[in-house]
């Protein structure tokens, strides 16, 4: 595990001049709401890209990037500071190994995130696959029992390798939006959050090219097919959750530990109490009275 820790954000001046005013304006829009430091979670299966997302955010090569399974050592925190604002992002550990949730990794990332808050989720994903699964709801599970389901309410889906052309002659946003409602039914399967309360607040899901063939517009911005500058976008993605709403997770050791299995229940014992008191101990008191009563005179006499 390792950080790095309160550098300048050199890395947004290699952005285009576009893209530093955009950014440059959203961050102006946070401090304005008292927001001067963030810190983003980026969480998801292995392979995803959510190492790539992290350098491409911060605009420098910050986390080593492998087609192949990382050996990088992770979690890691980077962090970098411009005109006042803190922005942390915790690159984590792929959380699938062999079919399975990796729930050694998950108790890692928690351990490491001890003590610190979490404002934004990204659960990173591919736009272009094609199935979701049952791992994909258990990857979701194991998030919302980690840091509860409040998580998702400061969570985003963000889908990468969105320079596709989409399968089938589907239009682009006939596939995203496909790809997107299949992930996201699954995330609310996984977080265990009702329907309606997705319709009143949604998670958003923002699309993302890291590779560097990416085409770019006039402005030199890298766009998507559908025409989007998707690292402004992404960046205006989170400032508007951040500001919708929801609290940031405050990791402590209760939540770590998870619920105390002594604690259970501990509210009826009372009750109980109570219950035996009346109906079983004074009932069996009547009767032995009555009993001795009658037992007053021997029979025999
Ligand atoms: N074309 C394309 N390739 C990408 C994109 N994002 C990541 N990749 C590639 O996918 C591979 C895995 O990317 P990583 O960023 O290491 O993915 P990860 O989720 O951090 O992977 P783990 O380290 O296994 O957890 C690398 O070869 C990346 O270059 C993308 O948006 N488009």
């Amino acid at each position: 595990m390792a950080a790095s820790l309160g550098r300048e954000w050199a890395g947004i001046q290699q952005f285009p001049a576009a893209t530093q005013t955009k950014l440059h304006e959203l961050l102006g829009k946070l401090k304005q709401e008292k927001v001067t430091t963030l810190t983003i979670l980026v969480m998801g299966k292995g392979g995803v890209g959510k190492s790539s997302i992290v350098n491409s955010i911060i605009g420098e090569r910050v986390v080593p990037v492998s087609a192949f399974q990382s050996e990088a050592p992770r979690p890691i925190l980077v962090s970098r500071t411009r005109l006042g604002f803190t922005l942390n992002i915790i690159d984590t550990p792929g959380l699938v190994e062999g079919g399975f949730v990796n729930d050694q990794a998950l108790r890692i990332i928690k351990e490491f995130l001890l003590n610190k808050t979490i404002d934004i989720l990204l659960y990173v994903d591919r736009l272009d696959a094609y199935r979701v699964d049952n791992l994909d709801r258990q990857v979701v599970k194991a998030i919302t029992d980690g840091f509860g389901k409040e998580i998702w309410r400061r969570g985003l889906v963000v889908l990468t390798h969105a320079q596709l052309s989409p399968p089938d002659g589907l239009s682009y946003e006939e596939f995203f939006s496909r790809r997107s409602e299949a992930l996201l039914k699954v995330v609310r399967l996984g977080a265990r959050i009702k329907k309606q309360d997705i319709q009143n607040s949604p998670i958003p899901v923002a699309l993302v090219e890291n590779s560097g063939r990416c085409n770019k517009n006039e402005n030199d911005e890298k766009v998507l097919p559908n025409g989007t500058a998707w690292i402004p976008n992404l960046i205006k993605t989170i400032t508007d959750v951040v500001l919708s709403g929801g609290r940031s997770i405050v990791v402590d050791r209760k939540l770590i530990e998870g619920p105390n299995p002594n604690d259970k229940g501990k509210l009826v014992i009372p009750l109980i109490a109570a219950f035996q008191y009346f109906f079983v101990i004074k009932r069996i008191q009547k009767w032995i009275r009555e009993d001795i009563a009658q037992e007053g005179r021997p029979s025999w006499a």
